[in-house]
């Protein structure tokens, strides 16, 4: 499944959200939005996951523009993992991840062993079966964002949207999740704040200021210091990993290199 972002413009109260945005993901890739905090990634994300409209561009999956799909169409196609996911009501775990079969189902359609195998597999991989029966409410910022992958995961979409997949988890739940997300081998854009991750795992990146793309490219092409000094205002030194073979980027504050 490919995505094909063309020429997307937003503007709400005369402020420009989002100028003229291409962007593409091939079926399989792994790409990677960043950006400064109010850089406009979440409102690229959401137009990509249909709930905020461009006025302007064409969002197409497989060529299909996305705002003739249905939501039940969109969901078999796309899942999506939020930053924050309000939920009203008082769910249990396997309770929120179950809902990520309805795509697959029909009106009131019970489950089938299928349905409650992938449910299983999907809390286990995200390490969530113990708490299965627990209410979602009571569980930990970075439970929480398990269960939201765990859901995804259950709807076996073949792309993925991830804003900021891993900002709640600890760090070896950062590397399991991402790992994890990664061996899917599906096509995934995901928002990330988290640079040295971003170079990693992505197999391209594009940068995002003011809420038009700057530059774009692989991990080693974009992250270099003196972009990083551009968008971000940061000093940093930039190696490629001798163990991983990706870019490392060490950041300098103002205090570890004011010389006294
Ligand atoms: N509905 C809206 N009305 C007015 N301004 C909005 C609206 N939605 C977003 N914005 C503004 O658009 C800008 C981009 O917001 P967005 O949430 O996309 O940033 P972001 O890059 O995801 O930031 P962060 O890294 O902090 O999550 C911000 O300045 C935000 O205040």
């Amino acid at each position: 499944m490919n995505l094909l972002v063309e020429n997307i413009s937003i503007t709400i109260e005369k402020k420009n959200l989002l100028r003229n945005i291409g962007l593409q993901v091939e079926t399989g890739e792994f790409i990677g939005l960043i950006g400064r905090n109010g850089s406009g990634k979440s409102t690229l994300l959401k137009s990509v996951y249909r709930i905020m409209k461009p006025d302007a561009g064409i969002i197409s999956l497989d060529g299909e523009d996305i705002f003739r799909l249905s939501p039940r169409q969109t969901a078999q196609r796309m899942a999506v993992v939020r930053q924050e996911a309000p939920v009203e009501f008082d769910f249990t775990v396997r309770e929120i991840v179950k809902m990520g079969r309805s795509p697959h189902k029909r009106l009131l359609q019970s489950d089938s062993t299928d349905d409650q195998d992938i449910v299983n597999d999907s809390l286990s991989r995200v390490g969530m079966r113990d708490l299965a029966d627990q209410s979602y409410m009571t569980l930990s910022g970075g439970e929480k964002q398990r269960v939201l992958i765990a859901r995804a995961l259950a709807q076996q979409a073949k792309f993925l949207v991830l804003d900021e997949p891993t900002n709640h988890l600890d760090i070896r739940y950062q590397l399991q999740i991402m790992d994890l997300l990664k061996d899917l081998k599906i096509t995934v854009l995901a928002a990330l704040h988290d640079l040295n991750i971003a170079g990693v795992y992505c197999d391209r990146l594009y940068v995002i200021e003011s809420g038009e793309i700057v530059t774009s490219g692989t991990p080693e092409e974009v992250l270099r210091p003196e972009l990083l000094r551009n968008v971000f205002g940061v000093e940093t030194e930039v190696i490629i990993h001798p163990i991983t073979g990706k870019p490392h980027i060490t950041f300098f504050s103002e205090m570890s290199i004011r010389k006294e």
